[in-house]
């Protein structure tokens, strides 16, 4: 058994520089006007500033020698290389795979992958030049015009937060598509949807890898009768109505998914690293495959950013290790993601995903249970709409919270120049100038205030800790560069806390044990339960 990371000197060096740093206030250490320059960087089209968080230039070196003691380039190489960094579903993790070049080669056992990534994507492009041409029929003749993708986790957030932040980005081609999710178990989000489509012009992706996802299938199967309902039961309702996606082409055979109309992933793309694969296929239909593959290249630049700036350079390396003080040093044990930007609003929700089903871990590799805290609790919202909410915590409530500002320095430049776009365009001053006025006053407290503030109840305590991530413009390019720098940052600290990013047992046994609560809701037996789930049963039997 290796030395727990709690033993290692370069962790008790932070712990002795974190007592002494606790007494000097966030605001003081931004006294200095140099702040800015020395805590920010700008790279791969971000300026990222850390000059709001609690810390120095001691602390970030102290960062780098944990870092250096957690082997983290060897790491980082070996997750690149393919080697099986996912022990527990003897895997590698090569999503980054999926944003090669096609000119790229790489080996997996022996066997060249980057030909046959490009060959999936033609075949994705291919459904996607159909559907744009409307040559895509259903069984009664007309065009495709509503496309319901039916998946969960990751194969639905991903593809939903892409969608919706580019979809200025849609080509005229896609104008006449219009896209939808609906992922919840009991059907409601299917149920809306149905209730307003029309069965003939109606194409469903049932998108799961495993393709054994009781929500999604569930889904599947209510869509199907919904079909057949309308239309009959057509030999070609199945092959006309659906396309499936899943790393199991034996399970989407079985099901009835035509195979022309299967797109495959393959077992080392994990679910919630999976919108660059086919299960991307919504943001294919709704942007095009040239705005798609834009979005790939963004991901791949950053990639080679992650793997060749040194770390004080490196943005997800630096983010990482941030977070790391934060949680272990400073006890913050709250992430709020918050974009100001209404077409980021599922990121927050996407990065709910990404980062607490990564690392949501208390064993490391080694079997060995953990004395230090993992994965911060991750939430937020659209900034300007969450300052009407849930800001009075971050203001004053009793505890620190950690908080991602993330903001467009451009926006509306590229729409007819009319009166609105002016409008729009100094709603977006008015909005930046509030992601600035809301990470000041969270960094400075009262200190920010015109004037003193006697009562208790005015008071703003300040002390939070902020990030504040820029970009020029949310372009596809952009986007998938801001989600692999998440995605890496993941990585990194899952490296320092020496933990599998990759698997996620915990939804494994709540799964599992719905099915029998589900056989005694049908038979209404509870007798093998305890007593508080007997209750809850013998409450709905009794109706
Ligand atoms: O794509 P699938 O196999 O339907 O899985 C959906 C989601 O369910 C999970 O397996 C969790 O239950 C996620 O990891 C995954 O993204």
């Amino acid at each position: 058994m290796s030395k727990l990371l709690t033993e290692r000197t370069s962790w008790q060096a932070l712990q002795q520089h974190a007592s002494q740093l606790k007494r000097v206030s966030l605001r003081e250490l931004n006294q200095d006007p140099r702040r800015f320059q020395d805590f920010s960087r700008q790279a791969n089209g971000f300026l990222l500033d850390l000059s709001k968080q609690h810390l120095t230039q001691d602390t970030l070196q102290l960062l780098y020698q944990l870092a250096q003691e957690c082997q983290l380039d060897a790491k980082i190489a070996a997750k690149f290389s393919g080697a099986r960094v996912n022990a527990t579903e003897e895997r590698p993790a090569l999503h980054s795979a999926l944003r090669l070049p096609a000119h790229a080669r790489l080996q997996l056992d022996g066997q060249e992958i980057v030909t046959p990534i490009h060959a999936s994507l033609d075949k994705m492009a291919a459904l996607v030049a159909k559907l744009h041409a409307r040559q895509w029929r259903g069984v009664s003749g007309y065009p495709i015009t509503d496309i319901v993708n039916l998946g969960v986790g990751g194969s639905e957030l991903g593809p939903l937060m892409a969608t919706h932040a580019l979809h200025e980005w849609r080509p005229q081609a896609a104008q006449h598509l219009n896209i939808h999710f609906a992922s919840t178990m009991d059907g409601s989000q299917l149920a809306t949807a149905l209730s307003k489509l029309n069965p003939k012009t109606t194409l469903f992706i049932i998108s799961s890898k495993s393709f054994t996802t009781l929500d999604t299938l569930s889904n599947a199967n209510t869509a199907l009768h919904w079909l057949e309902g309308s239309l009959g039961a057509h030999p070609s309702l199945k092959r006309q109505h659906f396309i499936g996606v899943s790393a199991h082409p034996e399970r989407m055979q079985a099901w009835g998914i035509a195979k022309e109309h299967q797109l495959t992933l393959w077992d080392w793309v994990g679910g919630r690293y999976s919108l660059w694969s086919c299960i991307g296929l919504p943001i294919a239909l709704s942007l095009g495959m040239a705005h798609f593959k834009a979005l790939l290249a963004g991901a791949h630049q950053l990639d080679l950013a992650f793997q060749q700036a040194p770390w004080q350079d490196n943005l997800a390396v630096l983010m990482a290790l941030v977070g790391i003080w934060n949680i272990n040093f400073l006890g913050i044990h709250t992430l709020a993601i918050l974009p100001y930007d209404g077409r980021l609003a599922h990121f927050p929700d996407y990065l709910a995903q990404l980062e607490m089903e990564s690392n949501g871990k208390s064993v490391n590799t080694q079997g060995q249970t953990l004395d230090y805290a993992t994965c911060p609790i991750l939430w937020g919202g659209v900034g300007p709409n969450a300052q009407h909410a849930f800001y009075q915590l971050l203001h004053q409530g009793t505890q620190r919270v950690a908080c991602d500002f993330i903001a467009t320095a451009q926006r509306y430049q590229n729409i007819p120049e009319t009166q609105a776009r002016l409008h729009l365009q100094n709603q977006h001053q008015m909005t930046l100038a509030n992601c600035f006025a809301q990470s000041r006053l969270l960094m400075l407290g009262d200190a920010a205030a015109p004037e003193p503030r006697p009562e208790a109840y005015r008071r703003y305590r300040g002390e939070q800790p902020s990030t504040t991530l820029m970009f020029e413009s949310l372009t596809p390019f952009q986007l998938g560069a801001l989600i692999a720098l998440y995605e890496h940052k993941v990585f990194v600290q899952a490296c320092i806390w020496g933990i599998n990013p990759f698997d996620q047992w915990g939804v494994e046994l709540g799964k599992h044990i719905a099915h029998s609560t589900q056989a005694a809701l049908i038979a209404k037996e509870a007798e093998t339960f305890d007593p508080s789930t007997q209750g809850l049963l013998a409450y709905c039997h009794a109706l």
